[in-house]
């Protein structure tokens, strides 16, 4: 059930906001009950924020009937100068109670139309023997000018942020949705006051039994000006040319609410020549948004919008007065979901390619290999402490969640694989302490036998020393003779040392000799 009608205020009590017209209208209703004429009431202001609600509570806590006409149905019309026209301007033959006339959306008729107009609507009231309520979104239309003279004008305002959020948050409590509340905070400031389109767009973004701030952003972008569902309600329900063109001051896409258009034509029209007709309009009305984005000649943008506003509201016959559940368009909920799977694959991808040096791109086209190694428990949950990924993030490679037990035991393999580690550690050490003890004495050793070599050195260079001195004490004779050169042998300029002859040269040769190092 839509939840704008399950959740409609039960009584006065429940309406929230506007509180002083609430006592105004209640006033007045019980004038009427004690048997005072009082003029109409005109209520005006924003959509979604209570005014028809107010006005049938007001008709079942004080009057006999309510009757709702539509200004701008010709059938309303046609009811009105027919039976509430005559209700309001006779007294019931059988004084059975009053009953309150409700006429909706009167800024819509125009006084050029034949069948109805402002001016049969001001014949009406101004003759009043029930009581009336009309009601209008422009309290600046110039078709409710006249109208404004002859009724009480009750300007009703936006509903408040926070009586918004309130309500939203009672709706997900009773529904059992689970909800974030910063994205509720978020739909009721962007509500704008309008209870209904808050309403209407918490059950659209519904997913699963949750609300997601992702979910509302879809409807969000293509939800500015106007929300698309309440212009997709006003083409569907209305047939007021007015209103629907009203209803496409939305700065969403083209494109989404053709999307929409389309999902909801068959839950709304019957008929099948209607539905038909509607699809057919969408049909041109995407065509002529091609055109305008080809061409960049905006005139088709206004054909699009036409075909799709004007023409689909024209499609049926009459409007349809029943509940309709709209969807929707689950392209856009399709969309939803791919774009929340592009986001977890850059975000999975980015952090992988810092640890694994390599581009986001390049990784994209391995996931596949990668979710086959995901597959296994342990594998999985070792590349997901590598890549430090979160659960969430695992999904992109397994659908399975990696069983708690796994990181248990490979947690406790871990802390054993550290152990270990930090044992050999310990071992490779101590063995490194050894062998550079064994190397200091390994070299105190060489060292010492290198310091009694020199040792053994110096004495040996002592005793020759000793040798030296001795043989310098040798006898003169020892000392070969140098014979006065002849004169010839000054002019060849020869000096001739005589040579003792070899055997006497043996003789004089110190008895013995040390023999030192150096000799070798
Ligand atoms: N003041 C409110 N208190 C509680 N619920 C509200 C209030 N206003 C709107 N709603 C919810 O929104 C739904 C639509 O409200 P309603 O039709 O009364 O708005 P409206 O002001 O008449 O809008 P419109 O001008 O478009 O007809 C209600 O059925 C109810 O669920």
């Amino acid at each position: 059930m839509k939840w704008v009608e399950k959740y409609a205020p039960k009584s006065l009590g429940d309406v929230l906001g506007n509180t002083k017209l609430k006592a105004q209208i209640e006033s007045w209703a019980k004038e009427w009950v004690r048997g005072e004429s009082q003029p109409p009431l005109l209520l005006v202001g924003p959509p979604g924020v209570g005014k028809t609600t107010m006005a049938h509570l007001v008709g079942d806590e004080y009057f006999s009937e309510t009757i709702e006409v539509n200004a701008s149905d010709k059938r309303s019309y046609d009811i009105i100068k027919r039976s509430v026209g005559e209700s309001a301007q006779t007294q019931s033959l059988f004084q059975d109670g009053k009953k309150l006339i409700i006429i909706d959306e009167v800024d819509g008729i125009s006084g050029r139309d034949d069948r109805g107009g402002s001016r049969a609507i001001n014949e009406i009231i101004k003759n009043a023997k029930q009581p009336v309520i009309l009601m209008a979104n422009d309290p600046y239309s110039k078709n409710i000018a006249t109208i404004k003279r002859n009724a009480t004008v009750l300007k009703f305002t936006k509903i408040r942020s926070n009586s918004l959020n309130a309500q939203l948050k009672r709706i997900c409590q009773k529904e059992g949705i689970d909800y974030d509340p910063d994205t509720l905070v978020k739909l009721s400031k962007q509500s704008n006051g309008d209870l209904r389109s808050a309403i209407t767009t918490l059950q659209a973004i519904v997913d699963d039994n949750k609300i997601t701030q992702e979910n509302l952003d879809v409807v969000s972008e293509k939800n500015i000006k106007q929300n698309v569902f309440d212009t997709l309600r006003t083409i569907l329900k209305s047939k007021n040319p007015e209103h629907v063109k009203d209803a496409m001051n939305t700065d969403g896409e083209p494109q989404f609410l053709i999307e929409l258009l389309a999902e909801n034509i068959p839950r709304e029209y019957e008929n099948v020549a209607e539905i038909a007709r509607a699809y057919e309009m969408i049909s041109l009305a995407d065509v002529n948004l091609g055109r305008a984005f080809r061409t960049q000649d905006y005139t088709y943008w206004k054909y699009a919008f036409l075909f799709m506003g004007r023409g689909v509201a024209d499609a049926k016959a009459e409007t349809y007065k029943k509940f309709v559940p709209y969807k929707n368009s689950t392209v856009y909920s399709r969309l939803s979901k791919s774009k929340k799977n592009r986001n977890l694959m850059r975000d999975v991808t980015q952090k992988m390619s810092r640890k694994l040096h390599t581009s986001p791109k390049q990784l994209e086209a391995h996931i596949p290999y990668y979710s086959v190694l995901f597959e296994d428990n342990e594998v999985a949950y070792d590349l997901k402490e590598y890549f430090k990924l979160t659960d969430d993030e695992v999904k992109l490679f397994r659908s399975r969640k990696i069983p708690a037990s796994v990181g248990k035991k490979r947690e406790k393999e871990l802390q054993k694989q550290q152990k270990e580690h930090e044992k050999q550690l310990q071992e490779r050490l101590k063995k490194q302490k050894e062998q550079e003890k064994l190397a200091k004495l390994n070299l105190q050793e060489t060292i010492d036998e290198k310091e009694d070599e020199i040792k053994s050195n110096e004495k040996a260079i002592d005793t020759e020393d000793e040798i030296i001195e001795d043989q310098n004490l040798l006898d003169i004779s020892d000392i070969p003779t140098i014979k006065k050169p002849k004169e010839e042998e000054i002019k060849n300029e020869t000096v001739v040392i005589e040579e003792e002859p070899e055997e006497e040269k043996k003789d004089k040769k110190p008895k013995s000799k040390q023999t030192t190092l150096f000799d070798f």
